[in-house]
Order: C-alpha cells, then sequence, then structure tokens
C-alpha cells in the first residue's frame, strides 16, 4: 500500500465485518493486458456441482490455480489448482504489496455477459484460512456487487470497477452473504479474480 492510495481505502460495511474497496489499483493498459493474457492463457472450464442430486453447469467459467495442485471437493465435485502461470504470480504481487496480506490461491470467473452473475454466497470453505482475507481484483466490464446481512438482511451495494480491489477480511464471510447480480445492463465479458490463502 503507498502512501497516496490508503487515503482512499474505505470500509464499505457498516458492522460485523471488514471489506475495504481500494478503488482502482491497474491503470487502462495493464488491464487490457492482463485481460487478454489472461483470456487466452488461463484453463477456463464450466464450473460443475451435483445439487439435489441434479449435475449443474455453470454458464460462467471458472478456474483456480494455486502454489501447488491442491484439490478439494466441493458439491460432490472434485477440483484440483492449476500451478500459477507467470500473469498470475504477477497480480499475486501486485495485490499482496496493496492489501498487506499474502495469498497461496486463485480463484478466478470468467462472465461473459450481465447474463452471468453468482448467487448469495460466503466464502468460508473448511480448507480455507478462517478469517483470512480474500482479494478481489476486477477486469473487463463493470459490474455491481452486492452485500447481505445474515442476520438484519440489510444490503450494501457497490460498483467494482475496472481494475478496482476489493479486500474482504475479519469476519466479513461469518457475518455477511456477497453475490454478483445478473444485469441486462452489460453486453461485455468481465474477468474476477479472488486470491485467497488456503490451509491443508
Ligand atoms: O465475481 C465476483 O466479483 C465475485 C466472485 C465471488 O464471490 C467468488 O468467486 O467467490
Ligand atoms: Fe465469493
Amino acid at each position: 500500500m503507498d502512501l497516496f492510495s490508503s487515503d482512499k481505502i474505505t470500509n464499505i460495511l457498516p458492522f460485523d465485518g471488514t471489506t475495504n474497496y481500494h478503488g482502482i489499483i491497474l491503470d487502462k493498459s495493464q488491464c487490457d493486458f492482463y485481460y487478454q493474457q489472461l483470456l487466452e492463457k488461463i484453463n477456463w472450464k464450466n464450473d460443475e456441482a451435483i445439487i439435489f442430486g441434479k449435475k449443474i453447469i455453470t454458464k460462467r467459467k471458472v478456474a483456480w490455480y494455486g502454489a501447488s495442485k491442491y484439490s478439494y471437493t466441493y458439491s460432490k465435485v472434485t477440483k484440483t489448482a492449476n500451478l500459477w502461470i507467470k500473469e498470475l504470480l504477477e497480480l499475486k504481487e501486485i495485490v499482496e504489496k496493496e492489501s498487506n496480506e499474502t495469498y497461496n490461491s486463485c480463484l478466478l470467473n470468467l462472465y461473459h455477459s450481465g447474463d452471468e452473475g453468482m448467487a448469495y454466497h460466503s466464502d468460508g470453505e473448511k480448507m480455507m484460512k478462517k478469517n483470512g482475507a480474500i482479494a478481489s481484483l476486477s477486469l473487463g466490464a463493470e459490474r455491481k456487487f452486492s452485500f447481505k446481512h445474515k442476520e438484519t438482511k440489510q444490503r450494501i451495494d457497490i460498483v467494482l470497477e475496472r481494475g478496482s480491489l476489493l479486500v474482504m477480511k475479519g469476519e466479513t464471510q461469518k457475518n455477511w452473504l456477497h453475490r454478483l447480480p445478473p444485469t441486462k445492463k452489460v453486453n461485455s465479458p468481465r474477468i474476477n479474480l479472488t486470491f485467497r490463502t488456503i490451509e491443508l
């Protein structure tokens, strides 16, 4: 985190968690460069899960990367991490410096258009470090992102700008759900990267 960016970092949650919006941390040429590289080089796959005994295949594409071939089973489907590529290691370093945290894995999502989103959930999987920071970097189309408190149901909306960083930490996952709502207003793709720390 540099001296000049720290004053624009704000916790967007009113209580029960810390989610800092750092604003735009990548300039336009970095955004264009990494967006293209990731589109071409990432091992994108449609996500699969078994829900109520039925196989679900998402339109959104996903990929999981990390420092070793971590594997875990979620909704009866086993996933294995791909090994870091150069561009992800570069982005990881930028994000680690800006957030003052470290990460050992990254989940990537590719939303082809505003039709695709992600339903309310929290990211408290067993293999993730408890209350560990999750750093969300956005490339491509700007999208709205929403939080909903698990008890009070209070909602907080934010626009995730291209090249922006949002860092969820502390009790955010315990107390709040988040989602990427689908929207008719967006027709272009977005890539999101969430850097995380997993413990095996
Ligand atoms: O696409 C996003 O901004 C969020 C993705 C997300 O919540 C997740 O991968 O857990
Ligand atoms: Fe999430």
